[in-house]
């Protein structure tokens, strides 16, 4: 098991008015390899979910446990902010709608980056980053800047980026969210292929169908906790 939460629990307060509980008592346990997507109304508690078991956010109260490490325990963080960091940059990789690629730098090095971040080597930063941009099928476009990409190029871009320090588990928020149809299924594509190749997990939160109905397992967001739900194309 890669991933397992505990009974987590999340509410908002915001002032002047109620308190309004998001996750409620949220249990959860995703095997190594495995595509999971989390589908659920607007609004329901799906990017919160996702921004606390992948650690940029905090729960109130619960457990969080990766390879059967405790790193988040009663609504308390247990990695200082560095080892926290440093945690991230190893182990998890972050795909979103809006794939925020630095608008200055052009593909490789917009990949090449978070690996530069962690070792200092640009070099080798470089060498994975066009290997992986071979791989999501960039090759063609390597020295592009986004704004000289198409949106589907982008979001390949930002998958490679997000496997460039090999993490175990990508947590993506609507991956294809501004993405026409056959590029969502290139999308998909290339996310089974790699959790295939890569022997990578991935957390999908998605209102797309098609990924749901693909996927390993499918559980639904609703009034704050997680049901099993099997969609259909
Ligand atoms: N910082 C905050 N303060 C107060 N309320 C918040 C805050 N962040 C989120 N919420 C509320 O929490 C609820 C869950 O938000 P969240 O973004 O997790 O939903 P979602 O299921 O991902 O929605 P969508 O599918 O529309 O992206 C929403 O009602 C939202 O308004």
């Amino acid at each position: 098991m890669i991933l397992q939460a505990k009974h987590l629990s999340k509410s908002y307060a915001p002032k002047g008015r109620n308190k309004i509980e998001i996750l409620r008592g949220i249990s959860l346990s995703v095997q190594e390899n495995e595509i999971l997507t989390i589908v659920g109304a607007s609004g329901s508690g799906k990017t919160t979910l996702l921004n606390v078991l992948s650690t940029l956010d905090t729960a109130d109260d619960g457990n969080i446990f990766y390879h059967n490490k405790p790193i988040f325990s009663s609504g308390k963080q247990l990695l200082k902010p560095a080892e926290l960091a440093t945690f991230r940059n190893k182990h998890i990789g972050f795909v979103f709608q809006f794939h925020h690629l630095l608008t200055d730098f052009n593909a490789i090095e917009n990949v090449a980056m978070p690996k530069f971040i962690a070792t200092g080597n640009f070099k080798e930063a470089k060498q994975d980053a066009e290997k992986l941009l071979v791989m999501v099928g960039l090759k063609e476009r390597m020295q592009h800047f986004p704004s000289e990409l198409s949106g589907g190029e982008q979001q390949r871009v930002a998958v490679a980026r997000s496997l460039i320090n090999s993490p175990s588990i990508i947590f993506a928020d609507e991956p294809s969210g501004n993405l026409d149809s056959k590029n969502s299924d290139k999308l998909y594509e290339l996310i089974s292929d790699l959790s295939r190749s890569h022997k990578t997990t991935f957390i999908i939160v998605t209102h797309n169908n098609r990924y749901a109905a693909l996927s390993d397992r499918c559980l639904q967001m609703n009034d704050g906790i997680l049901n099993d739900v099997a969609p259909t194309l």
